[in-house]
């Protein structure tokens, strides 16, 4: 396998005013990891924790005060450029597309600076208008794009050289369901057809469980948890929830195999039912909850990632 992202005892301190003095804080404290190509891996933690300042690190925006690191095997302060051929960066805070620009403009300049040949910026260019489903707004200028849209076209303008790997800093953050499953299932397809690696940070536990197969913890600069998602769950027993509208007034499903009945609302026409993914699905709870009363809708409840966060710092120190 070949490491994409590397580091070693990494580590990065910031001098702080603290009332009259400074004082030494370390954002991210020895941090060492590796990450494979093709990998897709969720970097969690709760806020100030060293995400931002890691990724910083990784593109060479920030240098390291101690350790090493290497991305697509490359210096990223020393090699900056080169290193920009590779990677491709999506901030869900902060905009790379020209705002008074029609989006498609944007991709003519972004395709000259990455000095992509005619022929494959057309085929790319098509390729990403395709899949995001931008072709009717790439006349609009950036600044009148909706936010699900603009993301739309923060990413292909991230993608479209191609990169082996793709940093993604919040990329769902403040976007409607919709447009998050639209930019979640792009990049999934993504992965698949051209083995990009995925690196991305996020307070939305949707992205870590329909994107990575590997995620990390930070905690205070360093590493909390290092795993998949499914070994996450069962080191903190994160639960999911399903709530069901029923058909009609029910008395609380107490009695439905391995949930654990949270709450009922409108006299028990919605309930709320606990389970663990580890001891049952979805299909076998709902399936025991309608033998016993019709179901006429019903939507799971994502783990909230702050508290998933909150129960790893606990269990690792
Ligand atoms: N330029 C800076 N100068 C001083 N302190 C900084 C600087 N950048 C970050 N920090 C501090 O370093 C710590 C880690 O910050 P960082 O932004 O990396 O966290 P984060 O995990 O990305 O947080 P968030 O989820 O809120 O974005 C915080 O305490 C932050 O205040």
């Amino acid at each position: 396998m070949t490491a994409i992202i590397e580091t070693r005892g990494l580590t990065r301190e910031f001098s702080i005013r603290s009332g009259l003095t400074r004082k030494k804080l370390t954002a991210v404290d020895d941090l060492t990891f590796s990450i494979d190509a093709g990998e897709a891996v969720g970097y969690i933690g709760a806020n100030g924790a060293g995400k931002s300042t890691t990724i910083k690190m990784l593109t060479g925006i920030l240098v390291p005060t101690a350790g090493e690191v290497k991305t697509c095997g490359l210096h990223p302060v020393d090699e900056r450029r080169r290193l920009a051929r590779h990677v491709g960066v999506v901030f869900g805070q902060r905009s790379q597309l020209w705002w008074d620009l029609p989006v498609a403009e944007s991709f003519t300049i972004l395709a000259a600076i990455h000095r992509l040949s005619p022929e494959r910026e057309r085929e790319r260019t098509s390729e990403l208008i395709e899949q995001l489903e931008m072709g009717e707004y790439l006349e609009t200028p950036v600044r009148q794009l909706s936010l699900g849209q603009r993301m739309r076209a923060e990413l292909a303008a991230a993608l479209l050289h191609s990169p082996q790997l793709v940093i993604l800093d919040e990329p769902t953050i403040g976007l409607d369901v919709l447009s998050k499953q639209r930019l979640r299932e792009f990049l999934v397809q993504e992965r698949r057809t051209h083995g990009t690696t995925l690196l991305l940070t996020t307070h939305d536990m949707g992205d870590i469980e329909r994107l990575c197969d590997r995620v990390l913890v930070v905690d205070h600069g360093s590493l909390a948890y290092d795993g998949t998602l499914v070994g996450l769950s069962r080191t903190v027993g994160a639960q999911r929830v399903m709530v069901v509208d029923l058909a009609e007034a029910t008395a609380d499903l107490v009695d439905v195999p391995d949930t654990q009945h949270l709450g009922s609302e409108s006299r028990g026409l919605q309930q709320r039912l606990a389970f663990d993914a580890e001891q049952t699905t979805a299909a076998k709870v709902l399936a025991a909850v309608s033998e016993r009363v019709e179901v006429l809708d019903l939507s799971i409840e994502e783990p909230d990632i702050e508290d998933v966060v909150r129960r790893v710092y606990a269990a690792s120190r």
